[in-house]
């Protein structure tokens, strides 16, 4: 059995408690690892770690500070098999998924804003023949990012990479209920020659280790993806310490057909959109709209696909749908089925826990569940479910299926299916999402900004939005 370390100040170790936690491998239902249940004495030595290191890192020449964390993304890539297969056991995505998109996007976020800072400069404001100003960027101090389960080092990385690359020294905290690449990926920061106290990781529980980090004097900045109801909490307890805050919370997205898409685009990139990664994407298409013209034809050949997506043991190629992360997760998941049909729901496949046969026989599957017939605004249709399950509605006009769209507590992404170009940029407009993806889904540049409006999220992740966030603005005003 793996045990997970914690990674402060260039070393591994074991927490101050001593105690450990158990780490499940959701395909199978059974631990195969162990985490450190730390608490805020690994916190502080994490703090005092970066602390420690701060004034080399944050002046340490950006060519320099470059190339150490190109030689992590190069020891990601090297360990591509390693850390999928890892990602899958920990988190219970098909390990092909991990190979074609996690592992190779958390080397990504990491050689993009290690080259990134080659360009971040500084501006400059000419005020008449009176005076200049010039604003400059420094890094803010010691970062705390704080990190879930669905997307491991995907996620992990892309707060990380910018706070490091800002020139800020990190305390992180993966999930403790996907801990595994994280450490994997401590082991390749000390073997790319990171200086110790960097970036130290320490795992544990989100209550007391993440909390720790969040109430933490010494860390101005806390760079949270998560759900709702934590980001509620952590902003509760950051704000009045007056630390800037970059929330990444949940989404309950709208996925908008019209009758004139390009209907094979629409129809396989909603499948993918819908049921991906089990479900377990933020940006997850959940709520699916149809014009009503196709709406019967869509419900027919869209649930037809579903079924045949085959659902089982991530370590098989052939599966598309792996374990959900969790028996907490999958109960939950359940109980919003039940609730839909309590609700008026039809369930058009799915709709059930399933066994799979040989070693993944305990394992926590759900069936891809596609559920019509519920109005837009019953709690099936308002609340994040974040599983293998979607709604198909039918709306008639643009400004119906706007109101629908709209009208979650939720605006983190949406989808918009037509090839009317008018349309498009009027629908567009009207989406209050912070992320709006047509005639594609999660087609991603890394530049553009990433994050949502209402309750999924404060502030913007990606391209100088994350290196803003990561570095104190200060003006200088010189009197000609
Ligand atoms: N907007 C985005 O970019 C984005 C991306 C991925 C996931 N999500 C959202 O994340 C949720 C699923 O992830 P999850 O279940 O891991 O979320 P979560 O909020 O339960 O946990 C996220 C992280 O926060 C930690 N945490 C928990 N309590 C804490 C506290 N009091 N103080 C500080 N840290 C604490 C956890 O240990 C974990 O590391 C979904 O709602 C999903 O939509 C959002
Ligand atoms: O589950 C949430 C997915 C988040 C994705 C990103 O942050 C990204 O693609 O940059």
């Amino acid at each position: 059995m793996v045990t997970i370390l914690n990674y402060i100040n260039g070393k591994l170790v074991g927490p101050n408690s001593g105690n450990y936690l158990e780490n499940v491998n959701p395909a199978i239902g059974k631990v195969f690892s162990q985490l450190p249940d730390s608490d805020e004495k690994d916190v502080q030595l994490a703090v005092d770690a970066a602390q420690a290191a701060y004034n080399d890192w944050s002046a340490m020449a950006v060519e320099k500070r470059q190339a150490i964390l190109l030689k992590i993304a190069d020891l990601i890539d090297r360990d591509l098999t390693e850390l999928a297969l890892a990602e899958s056991e920990d988190q219970g995505k098909p390990v092909k998924l991990a190979i074609a998109v996690d592992i190779p996007r958390a080397s990504a976020n990491i050689r993009f804003f290690a080259t990134g800072i080659q360009h971040f400069a500084s501006e400059a404001h000419i005020t008449g023949n009176e005076a200049v100003n010039y604003t400059t960027r420094t890094p803010i101090g010691i970062a705390g990012c704080i990190s879930p389960w669905n997307l491991p080092l995907y996620l992990f990385t892309w707060k990380i990479a910018p706070a490091l690359a800002a020139g800020c020294t990190v305390v992180a905290k993966p999930s403790e209920l996907t801990p595994l690449t994280a450490y994997l990926f401590s082991k390749l920061c000390i073997e790319a020659g990171l200086p110790k106290g960097v970036l130290n990781i320490v795992h544990g529980l989100g209550p007391k280790v993440g909390q720790a980090i969040v109430e933490h004097p010494q860390i101005p900045a806390i760079s949270f993806t998560g759900g709702t109801v934590t980001g509620k909490r952590i902003a509760a307890t950051a704000a009045p310490m007056f630390k800037k805050l970059s929330l990444e919370l949940g989404g309950k997205n709208p996925n908008i057909i019209f009758a004139d898409c390009n209907w094979e685009q629409a129809l396989s990139t909603s499948v993918l959109s819908s049921f991906s990664n089990q479900g377990e994407i933020c940006l997850c298409g959940s709520r699916i709209f149809v014009e009503r013209p196709v709406y019967d034809r869509f419900v027919s050949e869209f649930t037809n696909r579903v079924k045949s997506l085959t659902v089982g043991d991530p370590l098989d190629e052939k599966v598309k749908i792996g374990a959900v992360n969790s028996e907490a997760h999958m109960n939950k998941v359940l109980s919003y089925i039940i609730l839909a049909q309590e609700e008026g729901g039809k369930i058009e496949c799915g709709g059930e826990r399933i066994t799979v046969e040989g070693r993944c026989a305990n394992g926590y599957f759900i069936a891809p569940t596609v559920i019509t017939g519920l109005p837009y605004d019953c709690r099936t249709n308002q609340e994040e479910i974040f599983g293998p399950v979607v709604t198909i509605m039918p709306f008639d006009t643009e400004e119906e299926v706007l109101q629908y769209a709209n009208s979650t507590t939720y605006g983190l992404s949406a989808t918009l299916w037509t090839e009317n170009l008018t349309r498009t940029h009027r629908v567009a407009a009207q989406l209050k999402s912070g992320i709006v993806w047509v005639n594609c889904w999660l087609f991603r540049d890394l530049r553009t900004p990433f994050g949502g409006m209402k309750q999924s999220g404060v502030g913007r992740e990606g391209g100088w939005e994350a290196m803003r966030f990561f570095t104190e603005t200060k003006n200088v005003c010189i009197k000609l």
